[in-house]
């Protein structure tokens, strides 16, 4: 496990003006169309890491969601430890959030976070806050590491059980006030909300002023980059923008790492133009 803590990276690399991540979600039908190794994990793994070298100077983190690698058992796993740890070699100032979605009863969540943080050497995770609390002080208690909760998801039916009301509020806006006021206690807690609804996203912002925000939904499933900043964003950048298919599958060939180049440079782009709003 390397020794920097999540928050800390986060503020370095917001105070360097970067609020973009690259979700590394690889498909293999891209994969194999990109690159030429016959191997399953060296094939995972050189295209993850020539889209990160070609985009580390553009990015405050990187988020490779497990399921991608899991789907290949033990060859897509290596490869997922074989880019956290070039992750970690070329850009050690870049934090990566494994996104899991984990939560289950404590003990559990003890493997999980000995699996995320101690074997993969994940930064940050995102876990899910249906178990309550108790259940997730395994990952809480481990104040280095950032715990991201799922807060209003960004696909079409997250407001089947988050838009609920309890006492007087929304589901996902008791879990934006709980991550607030009540699990912080390590300093490392932040919230994931969907790119898809802006103006949950500022009602999340108005009830947790401090907490960093990462916003999934933008690029493929079509969320504004403009809105979800206007609405998140905070004088110290506050936010961690991702986006995976539309970064990493923006051109499925040799020239795949250039285009994804290219198609971060514009997400930055879009993120700095509405921050330049947000604190003129
Ligand atoms: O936790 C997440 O990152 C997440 C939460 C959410 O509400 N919506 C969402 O799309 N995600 C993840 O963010 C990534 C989105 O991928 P793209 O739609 O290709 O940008 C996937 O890894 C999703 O699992």
């Amino acid at each position: 496990m390397r020794e920097e803590v999540f928050t800390d990276l986060l503020s370095r690399q917001w105070a360097q003006g970067r609020m973009a991540c690259v979700g590394l979600d690889p498909d293999m039908a891209v994969v194999r169309a990109s690159v030429t190794e016959p191997d399953t994990e060296q094939a995972i793994t050189a295209y993850a890491c020539a889209i990160v070298d070609a985009t580390a100077d553009l990015v405050c983190a990187y988020k490779p969601n497990i399921a991608f690698y899991e789907r290949w058992g033990v060859p897509g796993l290596a490869a997922l430890k074989n880019i956290i740890t070039h992750i970690n070699t070329v850009a050690p100032q870049t934090a990566v959030i494994v996104d899991a979605k984990r939560g289950d009863i404590a003990s559990t969540n003890e493997a999980y976070r000995d699996a995320l943080f101690g074997y993969f050497g994940a930064d940050a995770v995102t876990v899910q806050p249906y178990l309550g609390v108790e259940a997730l002080r395994p990952f809480l208690d481990t104040r280095d590491k950032g715990v991201i909760v799922l807060c209003r998801t960004s696909n079409p039916g997250s407001g089947e059980l988050q838009n609920l009301q309890t006492s007087g509020e929304t589901l996902y806006q008791r879990v934006a006030r709980l991550a607030q006021h009540d699990w912080n206690t390590q300093g490392n807690v932040g919230l994931l909300v969907g790119g898809t609804y802006p103006q949950e996203i500022a009602e999340v912002r108005t009830i947790t002023p401090t907490l960093p925000l990462l916003v999934a939904g933008v690029g493929r499933q079509g969320g504004s980059v403009g809105d979800a900043v206007r609405a998140g964003a905070t004088a110290f950048g506050g936010m961690i923008i991702s986006s995976s298919r539309a970064v990493i599958e923006a051109a499925p060939g040799p020239a795949f790492a250039e285009a994804a180049r290219q198609a971060t440079i514009r997400l930055h782009a879009e993120i700095e133009q509405a921050r330049s709003v947000v604190t003129a």
